[in-house]
């Protein structure tokens, strides 16, 4: 099928280079021209593992391309997504304006062909229809059958476009193979031709032609439910954190270990041992932004979510709770040198929106420290970009010299295999906060060096 993306950054990127890879021609188109360039040298614009060679074989067998022309790309295709951002605004609700634009744009474009415009980006209940609107609208100024009502066709009363929701459940770190083997894929379809062009789309995924592989579960739902899949998912994964990060503080001041409570919780199966990881409380693109966003819509209709809610805040005391460790063991801050190992909100990603660590290190700064962190893939460029003050060491072990101790806030599986009596002869002062619990705890304290894990 003739596929468009219109927002190529991590979702597009992703979802274009792997719908390409199962035989889709795609176009990517972004309107940041720059990036654009680069895609079409090879330069990714993400670190992200498999994805570079999927666009590189993409490029080379002609099935996906790359544009910064709107009108061109929805020349192009036959399903068009929009995956542009959807960041969060000051007061948690989601900022809309590329979608808006994106939606607009596409109707303006539109010629007599049908087309599925799906929803791949985040949105809040009820977007569906709002981008419905907003192509209509596009459409309204180029295609004149439509003043007549009835839909974007170009005879009057014919739509010539369907609206799809079809959220994205990618983790970064593992997008491509994410993708590859979603554990669903949920369609929210405004009719049944839309649903069908989008089940002949998934079709690698939910009738794979090889007897081997299981089909993946496909949820055709309405569009609100579609949308409120995508949030209600993201809430309960950020709130499981939440939970255990409660159990965790219980267990520091009870004298329990949340590795071992959340081990023997995680082995029933109506629990689940998966994001019960203990920490310096989740980041990224995704959590803060769609709960935020989850409890703006509760407000919009005039209901109070005292669980989300308190989800959020559980997780923004819980970097406090590192600040407060620090000054526990050391006491006075002003003046120290800190180093954290880790940036990126989580391992095998170089994101750092909304990371724990920039916050904990902003934190600091204010409290009069010097930071030194390092990150294996985050570049000393974009961490400044956030927080200028932030010393950039070359390697783990370098960040150490002169510190007084040494925070771990994600947790690189290089991390823990690093020689911990070099760290100890390195780091000028003896503790060690674990952020993230990946360090082995009987380890450090057999060097004479101060543990301090969360929960533990
Ligand atoms: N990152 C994830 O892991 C993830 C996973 C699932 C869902 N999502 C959702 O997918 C959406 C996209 O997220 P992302 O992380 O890929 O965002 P991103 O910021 O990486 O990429 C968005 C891209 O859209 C482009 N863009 C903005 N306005 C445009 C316009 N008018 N025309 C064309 N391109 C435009 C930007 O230049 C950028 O390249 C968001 O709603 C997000 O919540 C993200
Ligand atoms: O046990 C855990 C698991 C995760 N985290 C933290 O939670 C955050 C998010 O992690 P993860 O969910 O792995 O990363 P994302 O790439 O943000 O993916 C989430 O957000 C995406 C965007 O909506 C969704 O598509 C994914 O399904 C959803 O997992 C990170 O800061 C992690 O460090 C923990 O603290 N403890």
């Amino acid at each position: 099928m003739k596929v468009g993306v219109i927002g190529t950054g991590y979702v597009g990127l992703v979802t274009g280079a792997c719908l390409a890879r199962v035989g889709h021609r795609v176009c990517c188109m972004d309107n940041d021209t720059a990036k654009v360039d680069r895609l079409k040298r090879g330069i990714m614009p993400i670190y992200e593992p498999g994805l570079e060679e999927l666009v590189r074989q993409g490029v080379e067998e002609g099935l996906l391309e790359f544009t910064d022309a709107l009108a061109a790309v929805v020349e192009h295709a036959e399903v068009l997504f929009i995956t542009v951002g959807t960041p969060s605004r000051p007061d948690g609700s989601p900022d809309l304006s590329a979608v808006r634009a994106v939606a607009r744009g596409i109707g303006q474009h539109l010629d007599g062909r049908y087309r599925v415009i799906v929803n791949k980006s985040t949105v809040p209940v009820g977007s569906g229809n709002w981008v419905r609107m907003l192509v209509e609208d596009g459409a309204r100024k180029t295609v004149p059958a439509l003043t007549d009502g009835g839909g974007a066709g170009a005879q009057a009363g014919e739509p010539d476009f369907n609206v799809v929701s079809n959220p994205e459940f990618l983790r970064e770190g593992s997008a491509v193979w994410d993708t590859f083997h979603p554990d669903r894929i949920v369609i929210g379809a405004e009719s049944e031709r839309a649903e069908q062009v989008m089940r002949e789309l998934y079709r690698h995924w939910v009738s794979p032609d090889e007897p081997e592989r299981e089909p993946v579960p496909l949820v055709v739902t309405d569009l609100a439910s579609a949308e409120m899949i995508k949030y209600a998912a993201n809430a309960f994964l950020a709130t499981k954190i939440s939970f255990i990060n409660e159990i965790a503080n219980i267990c520091e001041r009870v004298g329990a270990d949340v590795s071992r409570v959340a081990q023997a919780i995680g082995l029933d199966k109506r629990i689940g041992n998966q994001f019960l990881n203990a920490g310096a409380g989740w980041g990224g693109s995704c959590f803060p932004k769609d709960v935020s966003a989850l409890v703006s819509t509760g407000q919009e209709y005039g209901y109070e979510c005292a669980l989300l809610k308190a989800t959020l805040s559980v997780n923004d005391t819980q970097r406090k709770r590192i600040i407060e460790k620090l000054q526990r063991e050391l006491r006075i801050l002003k003046g120290r040198t800190i180093a954290i190992w880790g940036l990126a909100f989580k391992p095998h990603t170089d994101d750092i929106r909304s990371a724990p660590a920039l916050e904990v290190a902003n934190q600091l700064l204010n409290l009069g420290c010097r930071v030194v962190a390092h990150d294996p893939v985050v570049t000393a460029a974009q961490a400044h970009s956030q927080v200028p003050d932030l010393q950039i060491a070359d390697s783990a072990l370098g960040a150490l010299d002169q510190a007084d101790a040494l925070v771990v806030m994600t947790e690189w599986p290089e991390y823990p295999q690093l020689d911990l009596g070099e760290v100890g002869r390195r780091l000028r002062g003896r503790v060690i906060i674990d952020g993230r619990n990946c360090l082995k705890r009987e380890m450090v304290q057999e060097l004479g060096l101060v543990y301090v894990g969360i929960g533990r």
